[in-house]
């Protein structure tokens, strides 16, 4: 096992940037903490095609042991639908809010808050916008549009601009990540789904603690730190960010994990 220190690589604390801290799981004992995590780069590193990412079997016993020292305050909060969810982490089926916090499964069932209304609408001239660049991909998941550039990062700026422009004009918001412009409602986030997930047990009555690495989960930041919760990110810190810990990459969280079970 690393040591933390070896796996963080900048420990300057600086005013504007939150704070690495390698001993943040003593922060966080599972007798009251609510664990909610993101997935992509955060759990998992990025891969060249969201179809390849899969989670490792020793990520995976990790996950269910920190579950089973929460009472089961453990929850995926993700911008992908929750049924891949479960095929990146099956035969785990935790509970989750899929989409951004469009689909929400407490316990057993997957329930769908985000109208498609709108983004049936838009799919149409997003899908021949998609159609006319080689190397844009769209990732169509029902109640938001993804529109992946990782292959053709030249396209960046044409890809935000036009999906700000349909954004606006369908009433639709436009969602950046890591290599993505996503259309999606404006009514939900990872805030709200972090929030939903906190007015139920076992998450009620818990400190939420988030980790997030992307633009997305700015919100579910902006959540737990509003009710005094610890909101941590992964990653690049040079971009402005509501988090209040960071910690380097995937494998620095991890560690964290194995010292909470
Ligand atoms: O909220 P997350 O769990 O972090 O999901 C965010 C998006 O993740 C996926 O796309 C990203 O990861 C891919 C695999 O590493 C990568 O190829 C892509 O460039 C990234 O944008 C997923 O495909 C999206 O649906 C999620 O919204």
């Amino acid at each position: 096992m690393l040591e933390p220190t070896a796996r963080i690589k900048d420990t300057t604390i600086k005013d504007t940037k939150p704070a690495a801290e390698p001993g943040l799981w003593k922060l966080m004992p599972c007798s009251t903490s609510a664990f909610f995590f993101d997935v992509d780069g955060t759990l998992l590193d990025i891969k060249p095609h969201p179809a390849d990412v899969v989670a490792d079997a020793g990520l995976k016993s990790l996950l269910l042991q920190l579950a089973a020292k929460t009472k089961g305050a453990l929850a995926l909060v993700s911008g992908r639908m929750i049924e891949d969810i479960d095929r990146i982490f099956v035969p785990l089926v935790l509970p989750a809010a899929g989409l951004h916090g469009g689909q929400i499964r407490l316990s057993q069932t997957v329930e769908m808050l985000a109208s498609r209304q709108n983004i049936d609408l838009a799919r149409p001239e997003v899908s021949a916008f998609v159609d006319k660049f080689q190397g844009l991909m769209l990732e169509d998941k029902g109640a938001t549009l993804a529109i992946h550039f990782r292959q053709c990062p030249e396209l960046s700026e044409i890809v935000r601009i036009s999906v700000e422009e349909l954004a606006s004009r369908h009433g639709l918001e436009a969602q950046e990540g890591k290599m993505v412009v996503e259309l999606k409602p404006s009514a939900f986030d990872k805030g709200t789904a972090i929030t939903n997930f906190l007015t139920e047990p076992p998450f009620f009555g818990r400190r939420p603690v988030f980790f997030g690495d992307d633009l997305t989960d700015e919100k579910g930041f902006e959540a737990v730190n509003r009710v005094g919760g610890i909101s941590v990110k992964i990653g690049s810190f040079e971009t402005p960010t509501k988090a209040l810990y960071r910690l380097a990459e995937p494998s620095a969280l991890r560690w964290q994990i194995e010292q909470m079970i």
